[in-house]
């Protein structure tokens, strides 16, 4: 356990491959290996997880949402309880998003203005208002380590007259973030680019956040909608408009390949709900693609989901039995599939991070590829 008291948060670039890198981000409450993929832990929790077991896959970071805590059980409840590591049992770094993103795709009735946005909540319709000093003053009482500045993400499609305008407003919120952020040793504020898919734009965003500065920068509204190939475009020089000694953060990104293509352009930390709600449908992300237990050909099946994985679902179960007890709608099928997709996120990570330190990236890449076959295994 880092020595919390003296730790700064600190980023250290350890090799690169190409545009892929590797490094350790230092906090108070411990390193984070990067390239990082981050499970999410919505209402502080991750679905269907222990705390222990989501260490267990090698996470060293778990995300929070200030959306979904400051409606249940409120920010201020949280705090008074200890802050949020306590109150969920992590003692490991935790990030926090800012909650606009989530009030644009979940809560009713929003109104956004230059001050910030008010909506009504999806749980019991009350009425709330986020703003960069609210949102700032929110994750501080959550206690979280690295916090996400207040942006905007516009809603798809959108002109590119409506995304400057959203980017520049996420730029003047991003500013008010960094005041109301204050001087908080050993805690981060991460700005967020935006910028949609004009290279212009994501240039005139970076510059804006670069002159504000950041402890990290997030590459935010991508993957909302406008399929791999345009945001890989758009990853082709997006992260290369950022500072080199800083960590990298894509939002909300993504399935496997996603992850490995975003990794070679450059790109740090990754969050993604995938692994652990598809784990819940039943989806398995395996080295040789993915499948889906509830299909009758696995109820007869005694081999395990991937016999080369070492995590529980993998090295105690077999298909046939993940099988019955997904259509028996049984809590343990989502516990050991959501396990069973964490620990694979987690171990194409550690693969990227050691193929880019021994400058094998581009064969690890290609071997990775090899190994999907198309459809169900
Ligand atoms: N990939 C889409 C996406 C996802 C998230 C959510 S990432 C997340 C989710 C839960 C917890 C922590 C982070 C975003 N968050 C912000 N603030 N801005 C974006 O442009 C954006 C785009
Ligand atoms: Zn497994």
């Amino acid at each position: 356990m880092t020595d919390q008291s003296t730790t700064k948060f600190s980023y250290t670039l350890k090799a690169t491959d190409g545009r892929a890198r590797t490094g350790v981000i230092h906090t108070p409450r411990g390193d984070i290996r990067t390239p990082a993929f981050m499970p999410v832990g919505t209402a502080a929790t991750v679905k269907a997880m222990m705390p222990e077991s989501v260490a267990a896959t090698g996470a060293d970071i778990l995300l929070g949402n200030t959306y979904h805590l400051m409606l249940r059980p409120t920010a201020e409840r949280i705090d008074r309880l200890g802050g949020l590591h306590k109150f969920m049992n992590w003692d490991k770094p935790i990030l926090t998003d800012s909650g606009g993103f989530q009030v644009m795709s979940l809560a009713g009735l929003r109104k956004l203005t230059e001050k910030g946005v008010t909506f009504k909540s999806h749980i019991d319709g009350s009425k709330h208002e986020l703003t960069p000093e609210r949102s700032m003053e929110i994750q501080k009482l959550l206690g979280s380590d690295i916090v996400m500045c207040f942006d905007e993400c516009p809603a798809l499609p959108a002109d590119r007259k409506r995304i400057a305008e959203s980017m520049r407003l996420s730029m003047r919120w991003a500013q008010r973030s960094r005041d109301a952020f204050g001087d908080r040793p050993g805690h981060a504020l991460f700005g967020i680019m935006q910028g949609g898919l004009e290279a212009d734009l994501r240039e005139e965003s970076a510059k804006a956040l670069r002159e504000i500065e950041f402890d990290g920068y997030a590459i935010g509204g991508l993957a909302v909608g406008e399929g791999q190939e345009a945001m890989f475009d758009c990853l082709d020089y997006a992260p290369g408009y950022l500072p080199e000694d800083k960590p990298r953060y894509l939002m909300g990104v993504g399935k496997p390949d996603d992850i490995v293509g975003a990794v070679k352009r450059g790109v740090d930390m990754m969050d993604c709900v995938l692994p652990s709600r598809s784990g819940r449908t039943g989806q398995v992300w395996t080295r040789h693609g993915v499948l889906n237990i509830k299909n009758a050909r696995h109820q007869d099946d005694p081999r395990p989901i991937d016999e080369n994985c070492t995590c529980p679902a993998c090295q105690n179960y077999s298909r046939a039995y993940l099988h019955h007890v997904f259509r028996s709608n049984e809590m343990i099928s989502g516990m050991l599939l959501t396990w069973h997709n964490l620990h694979y996120f987690q171990e194409i990570m550690q693969g990227m991070r050691d193929a880019i330190s021994e400058g094998r990236f581009d064969a690890w890449e290609a071997d990775f590829h090899a190994n999907r076959a198309q459809g169900d295994i």
